[in-house]
């Protein structure tokens, strides 16, 4: 009698990865996702009114963090963490033990792939995770680890063990993360187009990273993936995964990580309001034209080893280059090294073991 365990071999990271959803409402969506999520752990922030029951279907391992246990957790340092916004799911970053984050959206379902199988997303990202990146030297052929691909011809095989991944940024079909200027000139288009591939994004590139279908590495980049000061009492929204995404891989440019972006797909149901969605992200997209340029002129010195040190090192810079873009910019560098500070207090260094990374320097 074959052992089950060679029939069923054990979830990936089963005991290795959380999945961090943020939310205001109840979690019903976690039923379609039963068959991949049900063996991992969950961390739940609920943003919005604390005194609100958030219903978690039966059978799901989970802790749940609202306002309240937030500020009970970091005290004056719960500043940091937003609130009314979905930037609230970076604290389940923090207070997870694990090795790996998975954040997707209560409203991203499973999505088909074009034989009709149901997408495992969590599965295809922790492939995407614990297979190299390749920064350095762009594959034409995609992803080189993948079965059935390889290296194509001229490319240096001093190059092909590549560097470890840091993030793995997946995509969306049906409703696409437009801005709400797209999304109100073209409030019927749908992401139809299933495009078969993952890229390693180059070392130099940033990108607008979208925090609805998201993985990485905890240990490697846990701390830069800060989501800022968003939602009430602020400025801005919805520019979250957005600046978490330009530190996160100026950083990992740093310290030689890669970000892997494409497969796998969620299913995302709802576009929120894009009138709403205008009010919230609209200095953003004018402030975007600074901070592209800022992001991409970063350089951090040899003796940012660490993460920590590399964010720090980040926050310094913001104040001094885009403080004079608005105050904002100030309050937002001062957050970050709140953050910095509230994460390595809840982190001491010896709870996470830190990474050996390419270069020698350490996450
Ligand atoms: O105040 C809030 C609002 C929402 N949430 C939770 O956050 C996610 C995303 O909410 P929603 O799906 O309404 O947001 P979108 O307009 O689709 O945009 C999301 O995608 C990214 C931007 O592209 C970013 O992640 C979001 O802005 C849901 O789980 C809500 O429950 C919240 O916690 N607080
Ligand atoms: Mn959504």
């Amino acid at each position: 009698m074959a052992d089950p365990a060679t029939i069923f071999p054990a979830p990936l990271l089963k005991d290795e990865l959380d999945i961090v959803i943020p939310t205001i409402r109840n979690l019903d969506f976690l039923e379609m996702w039963r068959p991949f999520f049900q063996p991992y752990h969950l961390i739940i922030v609920q943003d919005g009114d604390p005194s609100k029951t958030i219903k978690v279907p039966e059978g799901f391992g989970f802790e749940l963090y609202n306002r309240n246990d937030i500020n009970r957790i970091l005290g004056p340092k719960a500043s940091c963490i937003s609130f009314k916004d979905s930037a609230c799911r970076c604290f389940g970053y923090m207070v997870s033990k694990k090795k790996y984050i998975y954040t997707i959206d209560d409203d991203c379902f499973v999505a088909k792939d074009p034989s009709g199988n149901d997408i495992n997303a969590l599965e295809h990202h922790i492939k995407n995770l614990l297979s190299p990146s390749t920064p350095f030297f762009f594959n034409t052929l995609y992803d080189p680890y993948r079965p059935g691909a390889d290296f194509v011809r001229g490319y240096p095989f001093s190059l092909r063990e590549g560097t470890p991944t840091a993030v793995s940024h997946g995509l969306w079909l049906n409703i696409p993360d437009y801005d709400a200027p797209t999304q109100l000139v073209k409030p019927l288009e749908r992401n139809t187009r299933y495009v078969d591939a993952v890229m390693t994004i180059p070392k130099g590139t940033i990108f607008p990273m979208c925090g609805m279908n998201l993985a990485f590495n905890r240990e490697l980049i846990g701390p830069a993936m800060y989501f800022g000061l968003m939602g009430d009492g602020q400025p801005i929204g919805r520019y979250d995964d957005m600046w978490a995404g330009w530190c996160t891989k100026v950083i990992c440019d740093h310290l030689g990580l890669g970000v892997k972006t494409g497969l796998p797909y969620i299913w995302h149901s709802k576009a929120s309001n894009p009138f709403v969605n205008l009010k919230k992200e609209y200095k953003g997209i004018y402030w975007q034209e600074e901070l592209i340029p800022f992001f991409q002129s970063i350089t951090l010195p040899k003796d940012c080893t660490s993460v920590q040190k590399c964010y720090v090192e980040l926050a310094k810079q913001v104040k001094e280059k885009l403080g004079k873009v608005d105050d904002y910019f100030n309050k937002l560098a001062d957050a970050m090294v709140t953050w910095i500070e509230a994460w390595d207090e809840l982190n001491p260094s010896g709870a996470t073991k830190s990474a050996e990374l390419p270069n020698g320097a350490s996450a």
